[in-house]
């Protein structure tokens, strides 16, 4: 059966009609393939990081993460981001089963630089716990907490916990946000998105932020998988995504050379 990673960011916990929606979506989905389903949860961190009075900076689209952030951390990506989909996904009469990158040793990490702090570099593992769960058609609800091999918890972007999952899992890669997809000059919908013109908006700044990390962790996958991944919108209906209608399309180097 077909394999789908679809990647959700963490604003929309705050849509509770388009959780309702994906859901619903994800539930017919899974007559025709097994999906894992990866989350972020960057608003809600930064939300109660700033209540605790803790100032937060991001750098190259990254959390800088302090060894003593990592519980709050945890807290609200592992934890309540977790959990609230979970609760919605039960809702929608799907069988989620919460999960770190921790669990079953899906995802290896190491710690990405000491500038950087508690953030981690994942690995595709094992993924005989996502083979159990899928076969028997749970839906895996991932967050982005990691540990290293000392067991320091780490803070794994989401965009590279699904990219290091869809390779795990030789799966199409899905990535949902609030935007159409990548926006180029004058906010206008890029429909296919190569690693030259990428590079070119990048230098330019009309790529930027979260989006470059985004951009880069697809091209990461597709070049892997050699297929293209989707960068779309949680409104699009994911069927017309799967089929290449919306969104924007990142298209690997093998797939240019062939082309
Ligand atoms: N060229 C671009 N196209 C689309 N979004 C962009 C672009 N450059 C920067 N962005 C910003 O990136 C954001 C998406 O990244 P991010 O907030 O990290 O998403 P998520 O939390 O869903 O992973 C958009 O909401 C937008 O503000
Ligand atoms: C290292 C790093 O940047 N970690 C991210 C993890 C959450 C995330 O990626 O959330 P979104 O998908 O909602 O952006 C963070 O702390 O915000």
């Amino acid at each position: 059966m077909k394999r789908v990673v679809i990647k959700v960011g963490g604003a929309l916990l705050d849509q509770p009609s388009t959780i309702t929606s994906l859901f619903a979506q994800i539930k017919q989905l899974q007559s025709q393939a097994q999906i894992v389903l990866v989350h972020g949860g960057g608003t809600l961190t930064e939300k109660l990081l700033t209540q605790l009075g803790l100032t937060s900076e991001k750098k190259n689209g990254l959390r800088v993460t302090p060894v003593e952030h990592m519980p709050i951390i945890a807290g609200t990506l592992a934890g309540t981001a977790n959990k609230v989909l979970c609760a919605q996904a039960h809702t929608a009469g799907l069988a989620p089963v919460g999960l770190s990158l921790i669990d079953g040793n899906i995802i290896s990490c190491t710690q990405l630089d000491a500038d950087y702090g508690a953030v981690g570099v994942p690995q595709a593992n094992q993924s005989s716990l996502f083979e159990v769960l899928m076969t028997n058609r749970f839906l895996p609800v991932v967050s982005s907490i990691g540990c290293d091999h000392a067991g320091q918890l780490l803070n794994v972007n989401a965009d590279h916990a699904a990219t290091a999952i869809a390779k795990l899992l030789n799966a199409q890669l899905i990535m949902l946000s609030d935007v159409a997809g990548v926006l180029g000059h004058d906010d206008v919908l890029i429909k296919q998105l190569d690693a030259n013109h990428s590079q070119e908006l990048q230098q330019k700044g009309v790529i930027g932020g979260g989006m470059q990390v985004k951009v880069d962790a697809a091209f990461q996958a597709a070049n892997t998988l050699a297929q293209p991944v989707a960068i779309a919108s949680w409104n699009d209906r994911l069927s017309d995504i799967l089929a290449a209608h919306c969104g924007t399309q990142i298209i690997s180097s093998s797939r240019l050379e062939h082309a």
